[in-house]
């Protein structure tokens, strides 16, 4: 196993500096908030029914997911995330249509794309570069261009995640979050020096999850209204960093299905380390008191179990101080194993057969 307070061969394994861009988050967040408000939009016309976001993989629709999320509560059209290779029926002129693809290649997200040209709806697209920038230019479609990265989508959320929520408060959908960026961006430069590679493992729980969990199965278990997203999140993150099948699910759904997996056989139920995510202030009584249920209950059924808490002085900073906590264990869990967390081999072994004719 790999010493984690030996910061010089953890950034040797990292060797796409995968933590020091998530180290970096804060100046990310605060570019992405930049680029968005210098995007110049025309308010349309339209009286938008519904907010259909085409993407796919570990950035473009976990925005969205998180986006719908956040925006429970104040956005009132309903968000629908469309990662397949077709549009569904109720897509027409009346659907507000954002088309995110960081590559701007994948292409489940350019077919999706090519079904709604025809149906009259209000397109606009964020991406940085690929045959995405090419279609928009061709189409006259609004196409807000981000920084490049190494091409790993899951590592550039505050180029795809912020700049959607600048441009809908341009659009008037919803109020102007700009504070709550500035908030959350200082939050990142607090958090860094909980999380980061510099801090030994003794007072940084992300390495310390990171460690405890090997030779587990991850299971995050979120819960509504603002933290189903942030699950899906960090087990995307487990299978995309850690090279780890990671499973997610949301409460209170799973007490009316999967608990009743709870007694299977003892030797496989303790096979899993639950990642538990709390938040004092946005869990309601209900969703409180079945957290502590949760924790009680599987304390002694699963392997292990480790309640994280949410901070921060607003929704966004909250929901996201997880998703931060999320991407350093993420890291952390490979590189303990000496595996490099970047390349994601599977995914590109899978695109080159996929092209095979
Ligand atoms: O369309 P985008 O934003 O380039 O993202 C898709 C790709 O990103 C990934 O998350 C890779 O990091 C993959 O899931 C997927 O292949």
């Amino acid at each position: 196993m790999i010493d984690l307070n030996d910061v010089k061969k953890v950034r040797q394994i990292d060797s796409m500096s995968s933590l020091l861009t998530t180290e970096r988050y804060d100046m990310q967040f605060e570019e992405g908030l930049k680029i968005a408000e210098n995007f110049k939009i025309e308010k349309p016309m339209h009286n938008f029914h519904e907010l259909v976001i085409l993407g796919t993989g570990g950035g473009s629709s976990v925005a969205a997911g998180l986006l719908r999320s956040y925006l429970f509560d104040e956005l009132d059209i309903p968000v629908i995330i469309n990662q397949g290779y077709n549009v569904p029926a109720y897509v027409d002129e009346n659907s507000l249509i954002f088309v995110i693809s960081h590559s701007g290649n994948t292409e489940e997200t350019l077919s999706a794309f090519e079904q709604v040209k025809s149906k009259g709806a209000y397109m606009l697209a964020i991406t940085a570069g690929g045959l995405l920038q090419d279609k928009c230019a061709e189409n006259q479609i609004p196409c807000l261009i981000v920084p490049q990265d190494i091409g790993h989508p899951r590592r550039v959320l505050g180029y795809i995640f912020i700049p959607i929520l600048v441009i809908l408060s341009k659009l008037g959908l919803i109020s102007d979050k700009t504070h709550e960026i500035q908030q959350l961006i200082n939050l990142f430069s607090e958090l860094k020096q909980k999380y980061g590679v510099d801090v030994p493992v003794e007072d940084n729980p992300a390495k310390q999850i990171a460690m405890e969990l090997y030779g587990y199965i991850p299971l995050v278990y979120g819960s509504l209204d603002y933290y189903d997203s942030v699950a899906w999140r960090i087990k995307n993150q487990f299978g995309e960093n850690s090279k780890l099948m990671a499973f997610y699910n949301v409460i209170p759904n799973l007490h009316h299905d999967e608990a009743v997996g709870w007694d299977m056989p003892e030797d496989l139920i303790s096979k899993f380390y639950l990642i538990l995510l709390r938040d004092d202030e946005l869990d309601s009584p209900k969703i409180k008191k079945r957290k502590d249920i949760t924790a009680e209950m599987l304390s002694a059924r699963m392997g292990k179990v480790r309640q994280v808490y949410a901070e921060g002085p607003n929704r966004l900073c909250r929901m996201f101080s997880l998703v931060y906590l999320g991407d350093f264990i993420t890291l952390y869990a490979p590189i303990y194993r000496g595996v490099d967390p970047t390349p994601v081999n599977i995914i590109n072994l899978f695109k080159t057969k996929m092209a095979e004719s």
